[in-house]
């Protein structure tokens, strides 16, 4: 039993990894622990619990994220951090070997969608999905964005990112019933928390997978029968002219149009794993990228208010941005990058190899070994960002970026496996923040700083507050 416990720390503790359960696989998992084990001797790392390992150090009851600030100045670009006695994952810390193993594919979680699949499945997805991406698909959904943020904006002195969750869902459906909902509710929140002038903005985003499941089953209903009803419509050449006159080709029908060349498409199952995966991508990581840009902004107020003064010279009187104006708003650009540099919405990014690697330092991992790359930390390492606890956003001008390393600034990850949805983030980012900015003035809450903590989208556990005061232009 022990022998086979220690096998799990090569291969992922669990059923899928190498689907183990012959006695061939057993000594194949053996061997590589052991292989392991040898390798991990180049990797010295935090003090392990005989029981508890060490991830509990960065979890546990009043642990906070910045635990592994503290072991990545003793033990700089690598250290494996150990769930319990069997399962470990290599935290890579350094750009050079984020850079090796985002060059290679590697296996990712078991699942369906996209970002869990791998292999030639995998490479199908990404082929079917990448045209749904393309700007002239995203374009239209810059006055979408635009809409959704002035519903939550709407009030006088409200705005709860939270509501996202509902705004946002526009993307993947047909959704007028979505945004007729997502108003209502967010009128309903206005009403509820209406206060003339200064009140908290709450952070509220689904803290828990039960939550996030139960907002998958509802969307599911959703999704069935409207995949049945576009189906239907999509299948007849004069009704799809009609619809693309109508309205632009969403993504759910770029999943459903989407063929190969052979002429195979994605099954239903296929699709409804789409849509959770896009459902998850979509909101959670981009309703943290703005809740986290707008607490930069409230700590920082000069950069703040440039961030203000660029957007009002850009639109004058009008509330509404328009796809051109995306790429006139450096200043406000450069502050979402440097918010996300500090607090990625991802900050850690796992990987089974599935391929032995040695890096540049002749350092080695087996096959089968679980490694995190940590975007946290190395978008906070002091060899690739000066100070980097400070808020620059002249980092990213075009003068002191080029010359950095080409995996220093990772929030949406690299190689093949990117972020499909970088494009359309950085657009629902810039849209959020600079129609917000227009109505309310940031200000810190320091009675409540955020305590992150590490799950797949940076979270704090005290949420994220800050004052907000209605801006008066008149
Ligand atoms: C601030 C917002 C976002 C951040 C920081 C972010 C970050 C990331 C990162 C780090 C990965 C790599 C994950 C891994 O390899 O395990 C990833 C993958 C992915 N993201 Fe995003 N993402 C964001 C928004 C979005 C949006 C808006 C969508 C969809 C509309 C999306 C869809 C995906 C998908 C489908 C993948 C998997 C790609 C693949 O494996 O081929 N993401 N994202």
């Amino acid at each position: 039993i022990c022998a086979y416990l220690v096998s799990a720390s090569a291969s992922d503790l669990g059923a899928y990894a190498t689907g183990c359960q012959q006695p061939s696989c057993f000594v194949k998992s053996l061997h590589l622990a052991q292989t392991l084990n040898k390798a991990l001797k180049s990797f010295p790392g935090p003090p392990v619990h005989w029981l508890f390992g060490n991830v509990h150090e960065i979890t546990g009851r009043g642990k906070d994220l910045d635990k592994l600030l503290e072991w990545s100045k003793k033990y700089a670009r690598a250290f494996p951090v150990w769930f319990g006695k069997f399962v470990v994952f290599v935290s890579l810390n350094d750009a050079d070997y984020a850079k090796a193993v985002c060059a290679r594919g590697g296996k990712s979680r078991a699942g369906k969608g996209l970002l869990t699949l791998h292999g030639p499945k995998w490479f199908q997805h990404r082929k079917l999905l990448t045209p749904g991406f393309h700007y002239g698909v995203l374009k239209p959904y810059v006055s979408l964005i635009t809409k959704s943020t002035q519903v939550m904006l709407v009030g006088t002195a409200v705005a709860i990112v939270i509501t996202c969750t509902w705004f946002f869902s526009d993307f993947y459906a047909d959704s007028k019933a979505s945004l007729a909902i997502s108003s209502l509710f967010s009128w309903i929140l206005c009403l509820i928390w209406y206060l003339p002038y200064q009140i908290d903005f709450i952070y509220w985003l689904s803290r828990d997978g039960r939550r996030f499941q139960k907002a998958c089953e509802i969307v599911h209903l959703q999704t069935d029968k409207v995949i049945k009803e576009r189906k239907k419509s999509l299948k007849d050449e004069q009704e799809l002219e009609k619809i693309q006159k109508k309205r632009h080709l969403d993504f759910l029908d770029i999943l459903l149009c989407a063929k190969d060349e052979k002429g195979d498409g994605l099954s239903d199952e296929d699709i409804r794993a789409e849509v959770d995966t896009f459902m998850f991508g979509g909101h959670d990581t981009t309703a943290s990228g703005i809740s986290w840009t707008l607490y930069c902004l409230a700590m920082y107020p000069e950069h703040q208010q440039k961030c203000r003064e660029e957007i009002r010279e850009l639109l004058g009187d009008q509330e509404t941005i328009q796809w051109d104006d995306l790429g006139k708003m450096p200043y406000t650009t450069m502050c979402i990058k440097e918010s996300i540099r500090i607090f990625p919405p991802v900050p850690f990014v796992a990987r089974q190899l599935s391929k032995p690697i040695t890096f540049h330092d002749g350092r080695y991992l087996p096959e089968g070994t679980l490694v995190g790359i940590n975007i946290y930390l190395i978008h906070r390492d002091p060899s690739l960002w000066k100070d980097p606890e400070v808020f620059d956003p002249m980092r990213f001008s075009p003068e002191n970026s080029s010359q950095r390393h080409s995996h220093a600034f990772v929030p949406f990850s690299a190689g093949a496996r990117n972020c499909i949805g970088q494009q359309f983030a950085m657009i629902e980012m810039k849209v959020a923040i600079a129609l917000s900015l227009l109505r309310f003035e940031f200000s810190p809450n320091p009675a409540k700083i955020p305590r992150k903590i590490p799950q797949v989208v940076l979270r704090s556990k005290n949420g994220i507050h800050v004052h907000l005061k209605k801006i008066d232009w008149h």
